[in-house]
């Protein structure tokens, strides 16, 4: 893995996640993204393997699903027991004081019949290879972390078994996310109070191990990067997977991988405005019986003052008890 000194916005970046590395290759990326993670709470994959055409076509998959009539829709909405299926703009809010429009669509389990195969022919066959590249890319960085925290290479993955694979014993998610064109509403002053303020996604870390982001070329995704309270927007680098450490690492690393906040703002100007943004986000969460090690942190920069303050219920005294029911009471506070 390289750092990407001289690369727009100064994102770290991280090279060389082939399908199938060297263990020497994974421990260098370990080190690098543990670099990354802890200094900016962020990190990006270049090389890693996941052709662009396959993101392409997932989100031409759900401009079709979103095409549909809402009562074909209603098939296949969100089911709160296991988080999979389509979500519906203002549904899920991170801020309150705004409506946040977004399609979701959660994939929390590969099996035919949770998709809508009728109404969309070509989805299961794109969305669920892409879950499975990035399900093998996600036990690759686990097995990176492990060598980083000093542990065996299998010790995180041992906890994350059941990734997409395990009907419920796992909440681990590949979401697919549409944002469409923003009403010109909107463009009131701020403070007028009949008008409606929209925003693409409020503030908000994610809650597991971590995130894989890929996103299309639209741009709107703001970071706070650790340490730091200013929000720093992230450029589009082609092709590029964002990694983003999630509540849970933070908690779990006693914040010496900070959580990562992070937002999509409408992006300025008609044009923009106008347009609709597409990306795929990859949830690794652990298996909610897994029983995750005490991490040997090696000597590590004395961490940045946090950006995130953990939730008191996944201190370290709690966590082993608390990481899955974590998820849940994130799901009752975001979820209409
Ligand atoms: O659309 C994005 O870039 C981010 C989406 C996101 O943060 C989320 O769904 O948790
Ligand atoms: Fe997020």
């Amino acid at each position: 893995m390289v750092l990407m000194s001289g690369q727009r916005n100064k994102n770290p970046t991280v090279e060389g996640t082939d399908v199938c590395p060297m263990k020497s290759v994974v421990r260098r990326i370990g080190q690098q993204l543990f670099t990354a993670l802890s200094s900016k709470g962020m990190a990006m994959l270049v090389n890693h393997g996941i052709a662009e055409e396959k993101l392409k076509a997932v989100y031409a998959d759900l401009d079709n699903f979103c095409a549909l009539p809402e009562t074909c829709q209603a098939q296949y909405l969100r089911n709160p027991a296991n988080n999979h299926g389509y979500v519906r703009p203002g549904t899920e809010q991170f801020d309150t004081s705004m409506t946040e429009l977004r399609h979701l669509f959660n994939i929390t389990t590969l099996s035919a019949s949770s998709m809508p195969a009728q109404e969309v022919p070509e989805f299961t066959q794109h969305a669920v290879p892409l879950a499975q590249d990035l399900t093998i890319l996600s036990r690759m960085l686990l097995q990176a972390l492990a060598y980083a925290f000093g542990l065996p290479p299998s010790t995180l993955l041992d906890c994350h078994s059941g990734m997409l694979n395990s009907e419920g014993r796992n909440p681990s998610t590949m979401r697919l996310l549409y944002y469409p064109p923003v009403p010109p509403e909107d463009e009131g002053p701020c403070c007028q109070d009949d008008v409606v303020h929209y925003t693409r996604c409020g503030a908000h870390a994610d809650y597991g191990t971590f995130t894989l982001l890929a996103q299309d070329s639209e741009g709107g995704l703001e970071v706070k990067l650790s340490g730091s309270d200013k929000w720093q927007s992230v450029g589009h680098l082609p092709g590029a997977i964002l990694v983003q450490t999630g509540e849970l690492l933070a908690a779990w690393t006693t914040n010496k991988l900070p959580a990562l906040m992070h937002r999509v703002v409408v992006p300025a100007g008609t044009y923009a405005r106008a347009r609709g943004r597409h990306c795929v986000a990859f949830f690794c969460h652990p298996d909610t019986d897994a029983v995750l090690p005490t991490l040997p942190l090696r000597a590590v920069p004395a961490p940045a003052p946090p950006t995130f303050t953990p939730h008191t219920h996944l201190t370290l005294h709690h966590r082993l008890l608390n990481a899955a029911h974590h998820i849940q009471k994130r799901f009752r506070e975001t979820y209409a």
